[in-house]
């Protein structure tokens, strides 16, 4: 059976998981879950997600999962000989570093990224209502105080996690493309080193792929 993920590709977490599967070269079937008719709250798809919500991946028959950095760090430690290299067990040094910084981009980074491409992209694209300045600059200037941190970290290292490009950078990729593509991008672009890296990791091929597939 192989693995199936399930979601819609305008979600920033099912792109997670995607490039995820793309810098493995592992393949997959991407199951479109139709969620403007609900069906990720429908009893079948909530066997998959109790939560309701997108992306959810099965892995032949016995493994059914959720949460997108939790398939990500499933997929690198169980498919460690494809692709990319995210996973380096024997290097107490390396995974420090990695471990680290996957907490950063989930507890200090993405809960201020999200809300601000909330207010910025999805609030008007979905009909919810208009930008709220007020939060946007709130928000920018939370985001700065990271970007501050990431700006010093990225002056010793080209990734975030060291040398190498990492789960946590990929990890960044969706909200990222996002403020890069709203007035918000100056924030990013007010900081050197943030601003390389970050062209730097949307440029890469897993990347384009996940687009393409969100174009479609
Ligand atoms: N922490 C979860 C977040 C998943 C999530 O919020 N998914 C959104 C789409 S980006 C969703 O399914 N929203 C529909 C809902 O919550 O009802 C993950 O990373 O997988």
């Amino acid at each position: 059976m192989g693995i199936k993920l399930y979601g819609s590709a305008m979600s920033t977490a099912v792109q997670r998981a995607l490039v995820c599967l793309y810098e493995k070269e592992i393949e997959f079937e991407f199951v479109t879950v139709d969620m403007r008719s609900g069906e990720h709250k429908k009893e079948h798809y909530l066997a998959k997600n109790p939560f309701g919500q997108v992306p959810a991946l099965e892995d032949d028959d016995d493994v059914t999962m959720f949460e997108s950095r939790a398939i990500t760090q499933y997929i690198c430690h169980n498919y460690m000989d494809n692709g990319t290299q995210f996973i380096f067990p024997k290097d107490k040094k390396k995974m420090a570093g990695i471990a680290s910084w996957i907490e950063v981009e989930s507890t200090k980074f993405d809960p201020k990224a999200s809300k601000l491409v909330f207010e910025l992209i999805f609030k008007p694209m979905f009909g919810i209502g208009p930008t709220d300045m007020g939060v946007v600059s709130e928000l920018e200037d939370e985001l700065c105080k990271v970007l501050d941190v990431y700006e010093t970290r990225l002056g010793k290292c080209n990734y975030l996690s060291g040398d190498d490009f990492g789960l946590a950078d990929l990890h960044h990729l969706p909200t990222l493309s996002l403020i890069m593509d709203s007035d918000s991008k100056k924030i990013v672009e007010a900081r050197p080193n943030v601003s390389k890296w970050a062209a730097n990791i949307l440029a890469r091929p897993s990347w384009a792929k996940v687009l393409a597939l969100k174009n479609n």
